[in-house]
């Protein structure tokens, strides 16, 4: 059955949809969602997703819609200057105008570029999200889309919101396990940061991935819900989106210096978010029960160490180069405790010394 999510950002609200089968329903979902029909067409995807479910998508669309279909090489590698300027390039041979919409069919890394691509193309045109992974419950919500940067994670982008996004959850049944694992790492900061009762039920009923049918349909309305909700409330991140940000100060900083791809952004998030526990046990000298958080991410799967090849200094480097540091200070998201997160500034030198504790 069909569940919708609101977003109701101040000058944009719009909905998240949630149903089996969405993908061969594009042409009547964009009837109903958008004021203004689209001049134009411009689906871009990668080579992973083309080959599964493209044609089920163009399938679902008028015969009189004029539509360009572009793929990039699937992986983080594509969230490049490189890649968008090929996109660009795309869009102007196509002849898009500021009537056209964008659809990003695939994962976090097509979301994410092509949606820099709509913010971009003649100022902006609209976009729509069609989110193909688990991690995509928290990249196709909420607007943020960028490119990486060899120095630093999604350091040139735009806040751009989609005019809405379709969230055909058949297709997560081809995701690899590791991508599971990958996206499931954004649903349970969810209840980490704002929600100890959703993260509780997590604990409670994900015992392996990937996650069993039975529970997908509520595990991904809450966590939407709770993204939903923080955006909503501060689009532009002058406060509490930044909870969003917990485990990503170590996390994209672990991913820029190993070379994106080497580990999953979700990998990466979860070394992240234990080693900002242990920052918050001892900021707040509480008692976070680390190791019972440990004991199930690593039965999940998860590595929560931070790999031994990593030189410890370019990691504090890049850190410093995380979007809330201020006049130098590193600013990380810690939680007083399960449910309640908060940002501080942290001191060099304690985050050195838990880097090297590892
Ligand atoms: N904008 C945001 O708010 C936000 C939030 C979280 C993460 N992100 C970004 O999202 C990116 C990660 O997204 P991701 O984890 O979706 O990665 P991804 O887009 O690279 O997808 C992961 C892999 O799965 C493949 N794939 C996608 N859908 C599939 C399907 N249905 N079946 C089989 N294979 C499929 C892809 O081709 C890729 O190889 C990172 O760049 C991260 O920084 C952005
Ligand atoms: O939506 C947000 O806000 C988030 O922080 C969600 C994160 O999961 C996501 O990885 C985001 O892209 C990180 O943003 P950044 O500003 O730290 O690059
Ligand atoms: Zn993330």
């Amino acid at each position: 059955m069909m569940k919708t999510v609101p977003v109701n950002i101040e000058h944009h609200a719009y909905k998240v949809y949630l149903d089996k089968g969405l993908r061969f329903r594009l042409g009547e979902l964009l009837k109903n969602s958008l004021d203004e029909q689209p001049s134009s067409i411009f689906i871009v995807t990668d080579s992973t997703v083309a080959p599964l479910y493209l044609e089920d998508v163009l399938n679902g669309l008028p015969d009189d819609l004029n539509v360009t279909t572009v793929t990039i090489d699937s992986g983080e590698q594509s969230k490049s200057f490189k890649e968008y300027e090929y996109l660009l390039t795309e869009a102007l041979k196509a002849g898009l105008d500021r009537k056209s919409v964008l659809i990003a069919l695939g994962g976090g890394v097509v979301g994410d570029i092509a949606g820099f691509v709509a913010a971009t193309y003649m100022r902006g045109i609209r976009f729509i999200q069609m989110p193909t992974t688990l991690l995509a419950q928290d990249s196709s919500v909420g607007g943020k889309v960028a490119i990486n940067h060899p120095l630093g994670k999604n350091m040139i982008g735009a806040f751009q919101q989609p005019e809405a996004v379709y969230y055909d959850i058949e297709m997560l049944a081809t995701l690899p396990e590791k991508e599971w694992r990958s996206g499931f790492a954004e649903v349970f900061k969810h209840g980490l940061i704002l929600n100890e009762a959703f993260y509780q039920w997590l604990n409670e009923h994900v015992q392996q991935l990937p996650i069993h049918d039975q529970y997908m349909n509520e595990l991904l309305a809450r966590s939407i819900a709770i993204k939903a909700e923080v955006v909503s409330k501060d689009e532009r991140e002058q406060g509490i989106r930044a909870y969003l940000n917990l485990g990503h100060t170590l996390g994209h900083a672990i991913e820029s210096v190993s070379g994106y791809g080497t580990l999953t952004h979700g990998e990466a998030v979860v070394i992240g978010i234990v080693f900002a526990m242990k920052i918050s046990e001892k900021h707040y000298q509480t008692d976070l029960k680390i190791s019972d958080f440990v004991d199930w991410v690593e039965s999940l799967g998860y590595e929560t160490n931070i790999p031994s090849n990593l030189d410890r200094s370019k990691l504090l480097e890049a850190m410093k180069k995380d979007k809330k540091t201020e006049a130098g200070s590193i600013r990380m998201v810690l939680l007083k405790k399960v449910g309640e997160a908060s940002v501080e500034k942290i001191d060099e030198k304690l985050i050195l010394s838990i880097l090297n504790e590892q």
